[in-house]
């Protein structure tokens, strides 16, 4: 018998995606499924998701939702279960999920993003006939709500489920907007939405929900710390076992390099010599020198989080060395300023893309030699993921999730043959140069990069183990509402 899932997200591939959230919003429900769990994804009804959803019904409807009638509707896209949020005087407009045409956020992310929260809660407690989730998993900041919502309700309630895939966005709001969210004066409170004088989204579902959880088993470490807690990790370490770390995984088909419809050739850790044809293309494509040395990569939002200013200020010092790069990747102006500055320097030996490009990012991942992933914190990090996935090397900072993922390429990995990447601590421009000295030192043995590159393919990124325990803790919190 299936159990009822209800997964809340602000953003879910293939539909919409501005980074890591929506992979995994995407991917897990069909994991989820190998587990006999059935999961329905809520999300925002922006125009792109709108414009995808074909033969969709009316599953339940708001008379008035923060300010306007809407409705949810059911279909099915992209292989998932959806029911999305129409409420067009919230989601009908131009710009991004969060933010105008001209970058700003919307004036009204508090409103959008409490109603899809009310939504979520709402169907969570059978707003939609003949579906009753016994889970409902809430997704980021922008869903964090829906635990709140129902623990207040004084209703029969499915268990709750919080994901945190980045702490740094925690959805606070001035105090004003409190009285026009439709919660009790007592959620005004510290054990409620109260946080420093402010409404903390994040921070009220932290506590309202039955259980949190990370995406990796070290930053589920690193948060309970005052360092990497971002002002949360009292709350946090107050969740004590009810907090867990649960790393990402990939999904393999859409990441899937002997089938991959964005590569130019396939090829696989049996048979990799097309991934040279790839390089080659990727030279071109980016206008770089047909050279035998390594290409690094970057795929990223380009922001501090990131490391990237550090990738930024290393540039010379890599050409210098005989690497070359290409960089996709759009985020803070300085940041995007100094690589194409770079650029201008060695057009031909540093290639720039400012922009989203979902098929490019899977080009490189094909065709690079080295991803190059030098955060200060990630929560997981999927990059160095696919890059493992493609035999692209992760040469990647000793945090979070990238020191979960990565087996770094010391003496004994390389003797036992388990080495995956190159791992360095701390993120520091000259401690990211050493480690890609290492790289272009094992790059320069083609048995020692071969056996790396096979080793890093055949490395389990896929959903299967990390669904497992996805299932094991819903099935635990199922477990503890029974008498
Ligand atoms: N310019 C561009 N063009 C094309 N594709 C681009 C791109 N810039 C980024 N991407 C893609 O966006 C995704 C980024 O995912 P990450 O997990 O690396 O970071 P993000 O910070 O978004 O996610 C947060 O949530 C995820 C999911 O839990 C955590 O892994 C992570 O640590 C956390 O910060 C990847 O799929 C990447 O390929």
């Amino acid at each position: 018998m299936t159990t009822g899932v209800l997964s809340v997200a602000s953003e879910v591939f293939p539909l919409i995606k501005t980074g890591g959230l929506a992979d995994v919003a995407g991917a897990l429900p069909a994991s989820l499924a190998a587990h006999d769990f059935a999961v329905r994804t809520l999300m925002p009804g922006y125009p792109d998701v709108m414009r995808q959803i074909e033969n969709a019904d009316i599953a339940c409807r708001f008379d008035d939702l923060f300010g306007g009638p809407a409705r949810v509707l059911a279909a099915t896209a992209g292989g998932l279960d959806l029911l999305v949020l129409d409420a067009p005087h919230l989601f009908d407009r131009t710009g991004g999920p969060y933010v105008s045409s001209a970058g700003h956020d919307h004036a009204d992310n508090w409103a959008r993003f409490a109603a899809l929260s009310t939504a979520g809660a709402e169907i969570g407690q059978g707003a939609i006939p003949g579906f009753a989730p016994a889970i409902v998993h809430a997704h980021d900041w922008q869903a964090a709500l829906t635990p709140v919502y129902l623990a207040v309700s004084g209703k029969p309630r499915p268990r709750s489920v919080v994901t945190i895939h980045n702490l740094a966005f925690q959805g606070n709001f001035p105090y004003q907007i409190f009285p026009r969210l439709g919660l009790p004066p007592s959620a005004w409170s510290i054990e409620g939405v109260e946080y420093y004088g402010n409404v903390g989204y994040l921070k009220g579902g932290l506590h309202a929900a039955d259980a949190v959880t990370t995406v990796s088993p070290t930053y589920a470490e690193e948060i309970l710390t005052p360092g990497g807690g971002m002002g949360l990790d009292g709350l946090l370490r107050g969740r004590g076992e009810r907090l867990v770390g649960i790393v990402n995984g990939i999904d393999t088909d859409v990441w899937n390099p002997k089938t991959d419809p964005d590569i130019p050739h396939h090829y696989s850790a049996r048979s990799p010599k097309a991934r040279q044809r790839n390089k080659r293309a990727l030279e071109t494509e980016f206008g770089l020198a047909h050279e035998d040395g390594p290409i690094v990569a970057v795929v990223s939002r380009l922001t501090w989080q990131k490391g990237l200013d550090l990738v930024a200020d290393a540039c010379d010092d890599l050409v210098e060395r005989g690497v070359r790069m290409v960089v996709v990747g759009s985020g803070e102006p300085m940041i995007e300023g100094s690589f194409q500055a770079a650029h201008t320097r060695h057009p031909n030996k540093i290639g720039v893309r400012i922009g989203y490009d979902e098929a490019l990012s899977h080009r490189v991942q094909a065709g690079a030699d080295a991803i190059l992933v030098p955060s200060r914190f990630e929560p997981c990090g999927l990059t160095q993921l696919y890059g493992l996935r493609y035999g692209c090397i992760p040469v990647v900072a000793k945090v979070g999730g990238l020191a979960d993922t990565v087996i770094d390429a010391n003496h004994a990995a390389i003797t036992a043959g388990v080495a995956t990447g190159f791992i360095f601590a701390p993120p520091t421009r000259d401690d990211l140069i050493d480690a890609v000295d290492r790289m272009q030192r094992l790059y320069a043995d083609p048995a020692a990069w071969r056996q790396l590159q096979l080793s890093a393919m055949q490395s389990d990124v896929s959903w299967r183990s990390s669904a497992g325990h996805y299932a094991q803790l819903f099935r635990d919190l199922i477990g503890d509402q029974r008498p």
